[in-house]
C-alpha cells in the first residue's frame, strides 16, 4: 500500500489481520528491503533506476488518522491484508511518476508511464516435463487461466518476449496491445494521477481517445492536430516511439555491474512465443521467420532479462532443491541464518548470486545459490518500469541522452524501477503449484479449441460424407 504526501510517498507493510508483528519485526523486515534494494538490485539495475529509500519513524497519532482516511479508498480485493499502523515505521521513497533526474523541471506537467513487463524469455531448463513450456511464455499460458478465473474479461495480445525483443516493429506491437488491453501491466499518469489503466481489478479507465485527448498537448503543444481517429492514432503513435526510444535507451552513468556477470545467454531457448498475435500474424502472411534484434547491453529491458534469467533450472528444476534444503533445516533449524535465506543483502550475498554453474554436487550450498537466485529472478519477473517525461525546449538540456525527440516535441526523461522486494523463500512450493495450473490449464484450453475446430469441421463437411456400409 502506497500514499502519496507532496512529492515522497510512504510505503506501509501489510499483514492478514491475524499476522501482526512487533515493530522491531517490522523495523528489521523493511530495514531488509533496503539494504536489498541498495546492496542487490542496485547493481543489477543500475543506481539511476533503484530507489530503494529509507526507514523513517512517524508518530501513531499521525497514522492511526491516516489509516481511517484511506481505508475507503483501498480496493476491495486489497482489503484482505490490513496496513501496518502500529509499529511507527514506513519506508519513505520518491515519487517515481516524477521524473528523477532534472530538477529545474519539477514543475512542469508529467507524464508517467507504469509498464509491468513480466517474463521476457522461454525457459530452457532440462528439469521442464511440459514441452509446451519451451514455446510458449508463462504469460500467454496464464492469460487463459486469468480469464476462466475471471480475473481478466479478455486475453491479451501482449505478449513480454516482443516487448523484450527489442525489434521496434514487435515492441509497436506490444505496446499498442498493452494500451488496448492494459490489465495490470500498463498505467499512465499525468502529474502523478492515474489517467488510464486499472486501479483495481474491476476498475478499469482505457479509453484511447480520452488518453489521447489528455496527451496531445504534450506530443502536439502547438495544437495544429485535428481531433477524431487520426488524431488519436497519431498521438498514441507519438506515445508508443517515445516509449520504445526510452526502453531501448542506455545508461552509462550508473554503478549497474550487469556486465560483470557472465551474461545468461537465451540462445537454447527461442526468442519468440507460439501464443503471440503478432508471430501469429506473420505466419499467416507466410512469413516464417520472427526477427529479434536483440537488445542494446545497458538499456533498462537488458538489465531486466538478465536478472530476469538468474531463474537457470525453471521451477521445476529448483523444487527438488527447496526440498533439500527444507529437509536440512528440519535437522538443523539454527542453521537458517548461516545459510541466509532472510539475508543479509551484502556484497558477500551478491558475490554468491555470481556463481551461474548447473553442475549440482549435492550440497546444501548449491541448493542455497539456486534459491538466492531463483528469487532474484522471480523479482525482476514481478518489477515495474516507470517512465516519466517532461517536455523541455530545444536549448535546454545540454545532454543529449536524457532526451527524446518526438515529431513536433521534445522531452527529458526519467527510467525507474519498482517492486523490487525479494520474492520470499516460503513462496516456492506454491510458485511450483501455480506453474503446473497455468500450464495444465492452458493445455486443457488449447485441447478443448482443437476438439470444438474438428467439430466444427465435421458439422461444415456433413453433407458430403460418404459413408461405406458393409456388404
Ligand atoms: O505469479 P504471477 O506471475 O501471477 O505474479 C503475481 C502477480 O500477478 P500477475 O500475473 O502480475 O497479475 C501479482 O500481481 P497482482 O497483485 O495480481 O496485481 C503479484 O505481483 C504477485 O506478487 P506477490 O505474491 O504479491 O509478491 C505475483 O506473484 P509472484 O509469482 O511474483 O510471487
Ligand atoms: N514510489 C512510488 N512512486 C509513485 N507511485 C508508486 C510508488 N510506489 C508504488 N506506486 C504506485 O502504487 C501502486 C501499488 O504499488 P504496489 O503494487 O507496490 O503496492 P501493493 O502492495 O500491491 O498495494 P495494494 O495492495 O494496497 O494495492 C504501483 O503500481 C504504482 O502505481
Amino acid at each position: 500500500m502506497k500514499l502519496l504526501i507532496r512529492s515522497v510517498v510512504l510505503r506501509f507493510l501489510k499483514f492478514p489481520p491475524d499476522r501482526h508483528k512487533t515493530a522491531e519485526e517490522i523495523f528489521h523486515h523493511l530495514q531488509n528491503i533496503v539494504d536489498f534494494g541498495k546492496h542487490i538490485m542496485n547493481l543489477f539495475l543500475g543506481e539511476n533506476c533503484v530507489h530503494y529509500g529509507e526507514v523513517v519513524q512517524l508518530p501513531l497519532e499521525f497514522l492511526k488518522r491516516l489509516c481511517l482516511k484511506i481505508q475507503s479508498e483501498r480496493p476491495e480485493s486489497r482489503c484482505g491484508k490490513e496496513m501496518d499502523a502500529f509499529s511507527g515505521y514506513a519506508l519513505c521513497l520518491p515519487d517515481l511518476t516524477r521524473l528523477q533526474t532534472y530538477h529545474f523541471v519539477e514543475h512542469r506537467p508529467t507524464l508517467c508511464i507504469e509498464i509491468k513487463p513480466k517474463c521476457g524469455f522461454l525457459p530452457s531448463s532440462c528439469h521442464i516435463t511440459k514441452k509446451v513450456k519451451h514455446k510458449v511464455c508463462r504469460f500467454c499460458m496464464h492469460q487463459h487461466l486469468k480469464v476462466a478465473k475471471g480475473k481478466w474479461k479478455r486475453i491479451s495480445k501482449y505478449c513480454p518476449l516482443d516487448l523484450f525483443s527489442g525489434n521496434k516493429q514487435r515492441m509497436y506491437f506490444a505496446l499498442m496491445s498493452l494500451l488496448q488491453e492494459t490489465q495490470n501491466n500498463l498505467k499512465i499518469f499525468k502529474n502523478g494521477e492515474l489517467i488510464f489503466g486499472c486501479r483495481d481489478h474491476r476498475d478499469c479507465v482505457s479509453d484511447l481517445n480520452e488518453l489521447a485527448h489528455h496527451l496531445k498537448p504534450f506530443f502536439f503543444p502547438a495544437n495544429g492536430l485535428s481531433s477524431g481517429l487520426y488524431c488519436t492514432r497519431t498521438v498514441i503513435k507519438e506515445l508508443i516511439h517515445a516509449l520504445t526510444m526510452t526502453l531501448l535507451s542506455s545508461s552509462t552513468t550508473d554503478n549497474c555491474r550487469v556486465g560483470d556477470m557472465k551474461s545468461v545467454t537465451i540462445s537454447q531457448g527461442r526468442s519468440y512465443c507460439d501464443a503471440s498475435q503478432f508471430s501469429k500474424e506473420l505466419l499467416r502472411n507466410g512469413n516464417h521467420k520472427t526477427e529479434g534484434s536483440g537488445l542494446p547491453k545497458g538499456c533498462i529491458l537488458y538489465k531486466i532479462l538478465q536478472a530476469q534469467l538468474l531463474d537457470m533450472l525453471d521451477i521445476e528444476g529448483l523444487r527438488s532443491l527447496y526440498d533439500r534444503v527444507e529437509q536440512y533445516l528440519e535437522e538443523f533449524p539454527k542453521e537458517r541464518s548461516n545459510l541466509e535465506i532472510d539475508g543479509p543483502y551484502n556484497e558477500t550475498f551478491y558475490e554468491k548470486l555470481k556463481d551461474l554453474s548447473t553442475e549440482d554436487d549435492g550440497t546444501v550450498t548449491y541448493a542455497v545459490t539456486k534459491i538466492h537466485q531463483y528469487r532474484v529472478a522471480m523479482t525482476a519477473k514481478d518489477c515495474s518500469i516507470m517512465i516519466a517525461l517532461t517536455p523541455c525546449l530545444q536549448d535546454e538540456c545540454p545532454e543529449q541522452r536524457c532526451v527524446v525527440p518526438t515529431s513536433k516535441s521534445r522531452f527529458v526523461y526519467s527510467v525507474s524501477l519498482l517492486d523490487l522486494d525479494l520474492k520470499p523463500y516460503e513462496n516456492i512450493p506454491h510458485q511450483y503449484e501455480r506453474d503446473s495450473k497455468i500450464v495444465n490449464y492452458y493445455l486443457k484450453s488449447l485441447q478443448a479449441k482443437e476438439d470444438q475446430h474438428l467439430l466444427d469441421f465435421y458439422k461444415e463437411n456433413e453433407d458430403c460424407t460418404l459413408v461405406f456400409h458393409k456388404v
